[in-house]
């Protein structure tokens, strides 16, 4: 049984490496709930009402998937639950949660992670981060197109985007629940280059042989 879980800015292709993953090497995707997301675009519309609720939201879906995905299969997530602390603790520091919500999702988070130690796999057995620069992470949100994350519908979130930039640089270097590898964001087009999408898949089965895991 082997656990992959992704991590990385928005937009910075989780989703899209996920799939491949799945596909590689035969294993089940799990996805955190974006278009089915009735928060999601209230959030965006208005961040100080709406993002305990949102945080809240994600905390539970992902747990759903978490506890199927950490059962006993070969999985593979498109977000880590360990990234959920790092969206919630910036909106708050933006001011965007009071103290009080920030000390009920904290209990709650913990209440939730002591949960997973008694599942059959405690921990995912690889993080594969994708780091981007702000210039591709707006590239691929435009891409995408989801209206609510544009920064021409919302110049506000050229601040957004760039701190949560910064607040992922620390949490990767001290994330240690699990062996990591960063795949490169900004040089390797994966969705569109087959060649550097082999490239990004070598590196991934190299470092799970590297564990023994294939
Ligand atoms: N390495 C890449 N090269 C080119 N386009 C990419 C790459 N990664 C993602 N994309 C595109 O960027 C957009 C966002 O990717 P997605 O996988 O949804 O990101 P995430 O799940 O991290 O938010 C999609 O349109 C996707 O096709
Ligand atoms: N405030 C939060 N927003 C979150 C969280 N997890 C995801 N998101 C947002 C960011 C994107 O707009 C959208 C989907 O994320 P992708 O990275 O998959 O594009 O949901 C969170 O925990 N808090």
């Amino acid at each position: 049984m082997t656990v992959l879980v992704l991590s990385g800015a928005i937009g910075a292709g989780k989703s899209s490496l996920t799939g491949m993953i799945a596909k590689e090497l035969g294993t089940k995707a799990f996805y955190e709930s974006v278009d089915d997301n009735p928060v999601l675009p209230l959030f965006y519309a208005d961040p100080s009402k709406y993002a305990f609720l949102l945080q809240i939201y994600f905390l539970n879906t992902r747990f759903h998937s978490i506890k199927a995905a950490l059962q006993d299969d070969n999985n593979v997530l498109d977000r880590s639950i360990y990234e959920d602390a790092l969206f919630f603790q910036m909106n708050a520091d933006m001011g965007r949660a009071n103290q009080t919500e920030v000390a009920i999702y904290k209990d709650l988070l913990g209440n939730m992670m002591e949960e997973l130690k008694g599942m059959p796999k405690k921990n995912p057995d690889l993080l594969v981060h994708i780091d981007v620069s702000y210039d591709t992470m707006i590239k691929r949100i435009t891409k995408r197109g989801r209206s609510y994350e544009q920064i021409q519908t919302d110049p506000s979130l050229v601040d957004y985007y760039h701190r949560l930039l910064d607040y992922y640089d620390p949490w990767y270097k001290n994330y240690q629940y699990s062996p990591k590898i960063r795949i490169d964001g900004d040089r390797y087009d994966f969705v569109e280059n087959p060649k550097d999408r082999e490239i990004v898949m070598g590196q991934i089965k190299d470092k799970l042989h590297e564990m023994g895991k294939i």
